[in-house]
């Protein structure tokens, strides 16, 4: 991971529309998400949290303005590149976990590694931990049908964790988790972050962005 103070993701003067005649969601945004740091958006449902991760996490592209990675431009370059960056870089946590629902719980969080052309085993005995850690294990061979919507977030998170990526994106990681589960979830991203990660998350836990290092609020 890096060990650069900040500067490692920054959003410039970000605009976004979702189409041409749509309204605008989001307008003149800049941020720097430091690096070694947990970065909590917050903002009334539909202020356009999600958006500005998707636009961070180069799912999506700014209809004005940059995204700066490693202080290169990003935001113009090739669906290829920027989903070779994202794979090499990021880790995603969606707001509804969406796993696989045809492959195992433990297949799901190996998912990056087939992705990374990392061989399975190599990275199988990291995936076992991340899913002891998280108090899942045990549904390791389950599908995520047979699995709760806490259980399955606790999964995705897994699997953004599981190639210790520089940048990890979580909207809302810790929506459907339990106030134990939600501590374990905060520990975990406070310590990639304490190894020089940068971490964004988008909630609607107050407390938990107090607890942040910094704390955005979208209008
Ligand atoms: N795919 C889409 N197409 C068109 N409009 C969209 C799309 N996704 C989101 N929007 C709209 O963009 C705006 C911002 O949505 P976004 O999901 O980013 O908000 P949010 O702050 O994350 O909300 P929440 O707290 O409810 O998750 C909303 O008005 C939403 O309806």
């Amino acid at each position: 991971m890096s060990s650069s103070s900040q500067g490692v993701l920054q959003v410039r003067e970000l605009g976004f529309a979702y189409s041409s005649r749509g309204s605008t969601v989001l307008s003149g945004v800049s941020i720097d998400f430091e690096a070694g740091a947990i970065t909590a958006l917050t903002g009334p449902s539909g202020c356009g949290k999600s958006t500005l991760l998707y636009i961070a996490g180069l799912m999506l592209r700014p209809t004005e303005g940059a995204v700066l990675f490693q202080g290169t431009d990003v935001s113009a370059l090739r669906d290829s590149d920027r989903s070779q960056i994202r794979r090499n870089n990021m880790g995603f946590v969606f707001q509804d976990a969406l796993l696989d629902p045809s492959r195992t719980v433990l297949d799901n969080v190996l998912e990056p590694a087939v992705f990374a052309g990392v061989p399975r085993r190599h990275l199988s005995g990291r995936a076992h931990d991340l899913l002891e850690a998280f108090g899942v294990s045990h549904r390791a061979s389950h599908r995520p049908g047979q699995i709760s919507g806490g259980q399955a977030q606790r999964v995705a998170l897994c699997r953004a964790l599981l190639l210790e990526p520089t940048v990890i994106l979580g909207d809302e990681p810790t929506g459907n988790l339990d106030a134990d589960s939600t501590e374990v979830v905060w520990e975990t991203l406070d310590s990639a972050a304490n190894q020089g990660a940068t971490v964004i998350i988008a909630t609607h836990n107050a407390r938990l962005a107090t607890r942040a290092h910094a704390h955005i609020a979208l209008s």
